[in-house]
């Protein structure tokens, strides 16, 4: 697509089966495309990997006033919603589950979409006790398995006439698992509905649909209600967990990049209490990180595709109404003039030379225009929330023996990071390390380091202690968070801590 682009310009057609698309590159392409001329071009082609959803809910929907009413209200809704609280037990559920691992290595893609899939679902229908039980974990499975399995026969959102292909059938059966248990939950949940309680969006939906005065216009029944549900489900989880497993992963690829975050987290947060909202302002280091792992591998090179809603004259071509139109987003990215050695990760490219925040334009991973994310604000909000917790908690690496994999994604549903495991460095004493913990054992001087409690802030005796990476064995004595401070300001924090007697 690329190299299309340097041969036939910022915005070109092709044909794809027997429908013509047209692609745009570039930033002031899809500006002027999805903004400036929005009103023309907002509408949504049929996508096949969503057909379980019929054309309904905000992002198969056409563009409608149905559609606008729907989407305006959610993003009402997000506007306001306490992001901190629904992410806070969920952030405390991952830390104890990481420390839990004691060193041993885990699937960080894995655990993190269950993390962010039960932060949407809190959204979605509230507390998170009103959904314990099995569904929580087939849901969460369910989507995992219809992305999988979808990402392998997403030709046919290009090439809808190959959809009797089985590679099809099974991605479109996994959906309609999906679809089931979510409808399921939905109902279940509204069993308990009051109109005098909100216990997430799904009953701000169901108040608003329910009233009768005259100036409702809010078109909203029940098929409507489930493939919302559906969509907002899908619409945030799976793009914000993939955000952050290609984020780890450039974090373990640039350790220099962790201590930087550590330090300024250390400064203006202090030591023993987790970043909140509040801190985001004052955190350039943290926020620019968090913006260069989107841009630098981007989830949705080709995003969703839009459709001309009526004859409209891009560039000087006339474009038919109903022609899609694909934005590819990568090309923005990866734009040397905007972003130099745009490969590189690099978060100082988002800071000026005082290190402040710097508003670049060109970065725009939510796209722009009249579909553009609703989901943007509790996005950037929960990804800051996960990496300042998990970089604040703890040092990960990959377990001794197998590589930090390259940053390569391979293009699905969305553009797929590898698939690795990482494990916490864990503080043994340095009688056990003597005592055979040694496979994989890496020391750290104990003369040039402090050690010191995250949550207490009590200084440890380090004469004692040594840092271990790998899966150690032992009893272990201590279960609370340690960091040890290296003379050089480097930071690591422990949190299981290893004694043999
Ligand atoms: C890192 C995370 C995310 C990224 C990068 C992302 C990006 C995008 C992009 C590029 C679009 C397509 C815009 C277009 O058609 O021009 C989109 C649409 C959408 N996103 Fe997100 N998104 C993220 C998270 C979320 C979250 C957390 C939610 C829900 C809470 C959400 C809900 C939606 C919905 C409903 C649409 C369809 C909007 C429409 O058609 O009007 N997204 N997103």
């Amino acid at each position: 697509m690329m190299g299309w682009a340097k041969k036939y310009g910022d915005i070109f057609s092709v044909r794809m089966g027997t429908k013509t698309t047209v692609i745009l590159n570039g930033y002031e392409a899809i500006q002027d495309v999805f903004q400036r001329k929005g009103a023309l071009t907002s509408g949504r082609p049929r996508i096949p990997t969503f057909d379980f959803l019929h054309g309904r809910g905000i992002l198969c929907a056409d563009y409608c006033a149905r559609q606008r009413a729907q989407r305006e209200f959610t993003l009402k809704y997000l506007a306001k919603a306490d992001t901190e609280k629904q992410t806070e037990d969920e952030i405390d559920a991952l830390l104890q589950y990481i420390r839990d691992t004691n060193g041993e290595p885990f699937d960080f893609n894995s655990t993190i979409s269950a993390t962010i899939s039960n932060i949407i679902e809190s959204i979605l229908f509230g507390s998170k006790l009103e959904q314990e039980g099995p569904n929580v974990k087939i849901l969460v499975d369910s989507i995992q398995a219809a992305s999988r399995l979808s990402a392998q026969a997403s030709f046919q959102n290009f090439l809808p006439f190959l959809s009797f292909l089985p590679q099809c059938r099974n991605g479109n059966e996994a959906w309609n698992v999906f679809s089931s248990h979510v409808t399921r939950l939905l109902e279940r949940h509204i069993l308990g509905y009051d109109a005098r309680a909100t216990r997430g969006l799904v009953d701000a939906f169901l108040h608003q649909s329910k009233r009768s005065d005259s100036e409702n216009s809010f078109s909203f029944n029940d098929d409507d209600l489930i493939a919302n549900c559906q969509t907002l489900y899908i619409g945030g989880s799976e793009t914000t967990s993939t955000t952050l497993t290609w984020g780890m992963l450039f974090l373990l690829s640039n350790p220099d990049v962790c201590e930087k975050i550590n330090a300024e987290l250390e400064e203006v947060v202090g030591k023993t209490r987790r970043p909140s909202l509040a801190d985001r302002p004052n955190l350039p280091y943290v926020n620019a990180t968090l913006m260069e792992i989107q841009r630098c591998n981007y989830i949705g090179p080709l995003s969703l595709p839009h459709k001309a809603i009526r004859d409209t004259t891009i560039n000087g071509y006339v474009i038919p109404e109903g022609t899609t139109i694909l934005a590819n987003f990568w090309s923005v990215f990866m734009d040397e003039k905007n972003w130099p050695n745009p490969r590189e990760f690099r978060p100082s490219r988002f800071l000026d030379e005082d290190g402040n925040l710097k508003k670049i334009e060109t970065f725009i991973p939510f796209s722009l225009g009249k579909r553009s994310c609703p989901g943007e604000t509790v996005a950037r909000q929960e990804m800051f929330l996960v990496v300042t917790a998990l970089v604040k908690a703890f040092t990960f690496h990959v377990p001794e023996g197998e590589a930090i994999p390259d940053p390569d994604g391979s293009l699905g549903l969305m553009n797929e990071p590898p698939r690795y495991r990482v494990l916490q460095a864990i503080l043994i004493s340095a009688s056990a390390q003597r005592g055979g913990l040694k496979p994989g054992v890496r020391l750290i001087d104990p003369a040039s380091v402090t050690l010191y409690s995250c949550d207490t802030g009590d200084i440890y005796d380090s004469s004692t202690w040594v840092l271990v990476y790998p899966n150690g064995t032992g009893q272990v004595e201590v279960n609370n968070t340690i960091s040890t401070r290296q003379a050089g300001g480097l930071m690591h924090k422990i949190n299981a801590v290893q004694e043999v007697a």
